[in-house]
């Protein structure tokens, strides 16, 4: 692990649409191998803070660094090799529809150029429990077979971050379970996690089993919750 203290920070950080400050003064760091929830009322803001996390939003005040570099003025390159180190789970989950799922998983390995082992994409695919689905087109996959599938996207570069927008808005609570394992599995590895999620009940379950945080997006703010979730 590269980095130092910190996977990702925000020094008072602020992003603006055009219609006045969504997020102000956002202040806080990720530490390696940390496990952060980021919870708030829909439209708060955890989409977005997750595309400052990424770089895929500049700040409109304030700096957010990512591996210690600073996302304003990264060219394009160095956002892109920033960006391998860290996967992202969206909320609207998109698939190349016409492609099998074992190549829609290798797809960022396959973008980048470089070469897939395909025991890798088996342990893989056998990990989230869709080996037996590896040939199967993305329309015909479940809710929760299409978030395990991106998982499983977001984690073959090998990132040192997954950031994972909602992982588990469409699926019950079984299925809740289950990607909640997996993201403790790869916490457990070392990785550095962060799940943005309205669902309480999968924050108080993951508490059980890592020694999570939780973030709350209130006023425009990023506050650390207390005990009482
Ligand atoms: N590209 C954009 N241009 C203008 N406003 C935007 C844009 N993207 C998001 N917003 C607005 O910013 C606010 C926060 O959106 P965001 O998606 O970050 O919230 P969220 O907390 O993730 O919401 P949800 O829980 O409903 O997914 C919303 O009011 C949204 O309409």
């Amino acid at each position: 692990m590269h980095g130092g203290e910190r996977v990702i920070a925000f020094e008072n950080a602020a992003y603006n649409y055009g219609g006045g400050e969504l997020l102000s003064e956002v202040s806080l760091r990720l530490a390696p191998g940390s496990f952060h929830f980021l919870t708030g009322p829909s439209g708060s803001g955890k989409t977005t803070f997750l595309k400052l996390a990424y770089a895929e939003l500049l700040p409109t005040a304030g700096h957010v660094t990512i591996f210690d570099r600073e996302v304003r003025g990264l060219s394009r390159d160095e956002v892109a090799r920033l960006r391998r180190r860290v996967g992202v789970v969206h909320q609207d989950v998109q698939f190349l529809d016409h492609l099998p799922l074992a190549a829609n998983v290798q797809l960022p390995l396959t973008v980048s150029g470089r070469k897939s082992d395909a025991r890798d994409l088996g342990d893989l695919l056998q990990w989230v429990g869709l080996a037996h689905l590896s040939d199967a087109l993305p329309p015909s996959l479940s809710g929760g077979e299409r978030q395990r599938a991106a998982l499983a996207r977001a984690v073959i570069m090998g990132p040192d971050v997954i950031l994972a927008d909602e992982p588990t808005g469409n699926v019950d609570w079984e299925m809740s379970l289950r990607l909640l394992t997996l993201l403790v599995e790869l916490n457990r590895m070392g990785k550095t996690i962060l799940v943005a999620t309205h669902d309480l009940n999968l924050i108080r379950q993951a508490k059980n089993q890592v020694p999570a945080r939780v973030l709350r997006i209130s006023r425009r703010r990023i506050q650390l919750a207390g005990a009482d979730l």
